[in-house]
């Protein structure tokens, strides 16, 4: 199939053959053949311009706290409400071992077989970087395809809740009722990035959620993530301004997800009409492109037969505590070849 019938397919085939064309073109995006990533750059720019009216919503939790539970009672009461729902994920597991905690089993039963959703596992090999790069990719893809939720799923591990938290519009972390006993477990740095907190389970211990929920909005009021006491300006501000907040959830019961949803329509809003929003993916399309430079140039370099001739040897001098660090990285920046300082200039 040409691009342009790849593209076609994507935006105007039968439910069928777009599926098959998404499946292809995102397969297309995951592949590291040159003359593909050719074909998968045209391919994206062509999509682009009908790409972006979708909401974009990170979920993270650690292994067990419901996540496809949830996506899936969420995503069929969207798709009731008339909505199309993606989901993609991001296993982390997959960049560092192979290995899976993602996809190795059967994951958001009806979800899964509904005609108005699309769901695709994590990229399985790569750096996160680069594996954040392609969910990136197939976000756009869905979205020119009409979906309008699209849903990135990862699990609370290593750096994937911030590539998370980079590639959506609104960040959400999923907690145990236990979380609020043992707050020093809640990363902070997570904790900054979410903009909603769900207690998910509340259905085994209400008493515990109750003061989980309590726990962490103190915990987030803490890290001055939502303002309770502010003056002046702020004060007339405040609702303009999205403050981050805690809904409690029961996946299994289905009970709580109108709440959550209203929440985030609330949060869309709200990040809309003050611009938040539209800032949140500047910045995002910006840093991505950086990453990629960043990855790009790094790759370049340690390929420059001048440099990876010098590398082993330094790396060998720096590890035994022979050379300073910053000293193998100025002579090894200083031997590389003149195409490759071109290149990095
Ligand atoms: N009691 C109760 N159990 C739940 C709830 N949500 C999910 N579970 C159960 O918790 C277990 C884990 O749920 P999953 O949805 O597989 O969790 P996950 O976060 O997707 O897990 P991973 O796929 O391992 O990352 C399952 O046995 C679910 O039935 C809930 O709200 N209440």
């Amino acid at each position: 199939m040409t691009a342009s019938a790849l593209v076609d397919a994507v935006l105007r085939g039968d439910a069928a053959a777009q599926r098959r064309a998404i499946a292809k073109a995102i397969t297309l995006l995951e592949s590291t053949r040159a003359d593909h990533r050719v074909q998968a750059d045209e391919l994206l720019t062509t999509l682009l311009p009908q790409t972006g009216k979708a909401f974009r919503l990170g979920i993270s939790g650690v292994p067990g706290v419901g996540k496809s539970t949830f996506i899936e009672v969420l995503g069929l009461y969207l798709i009731a409400q008339g909505h199309r729902v993606a989901v993609l994920t991001i296993d982390p597991s997959s960049t560092v071992s192979g290995g899976s905690i993602l996809g190795d089993k059967t994951r958001m039963e009806h979800l899964s077989v509904h005609e108005r959703a699309y769901i695709r596992p994590s990229p399985s090999s790569g750096t996160l970087g680069g594996v954040a790069e392609k969910t990136r990719e197939a976000m756009l893809v869905c979205e020119a395809a009409g979906y309008d939720v699209v849903i990135v799923e990862t699990v609370g591990v290593g750096q994937s809740e911030t590539a998370v938290a980079n590639m959506t519009d609104m960040f959400v972390l999923m907690q145990l009722p236990n979380a609020g006993d043992d707050l020093q477990a809640i990363k902070k740095g997570v904790m900054e990035l979410a903009d909603l907190v769900i207690i998910n389970k509340a259905d085994i211990d209400a008493d515990a959620a109750m003061r989980a929920e309590a726990q962490i909005t103190s915990a987030m009021r803490l890290f001055g993530l939502v303002n309770n006491a502010m003056g002046g300006d702020q004060a007339a501000n405040y609702d303009k301004l999205w403050h981050p907040r805690v809904v409690q959830l029961s996946a299994l019961h289905n009970k709580g997800v109108d709440v959550f949803w209203d929440a985030v329509t609330q949060f869309r809003t709200i990040q809309t009409s003050n611009g938040q929003l539209a800032a949140r993916r500047r910045h995002q399309s910006l840093s991505w492109m950086w990453e990629r430079i960043d990855a790009g140039l790094k790759q370049a370099f340690r390929h420059d037969p001048a440099v990876s001739a010098m590398l082993p040897a330094l790396m060998a001098q720096v590890e035994n505590g022979q050379l300073p660090a910053s000293t193998a990285a100025r002579n090894l920046l200083a031997a590389q070849s003149e195409p490759t300082q071109a290149a990095i200039k």
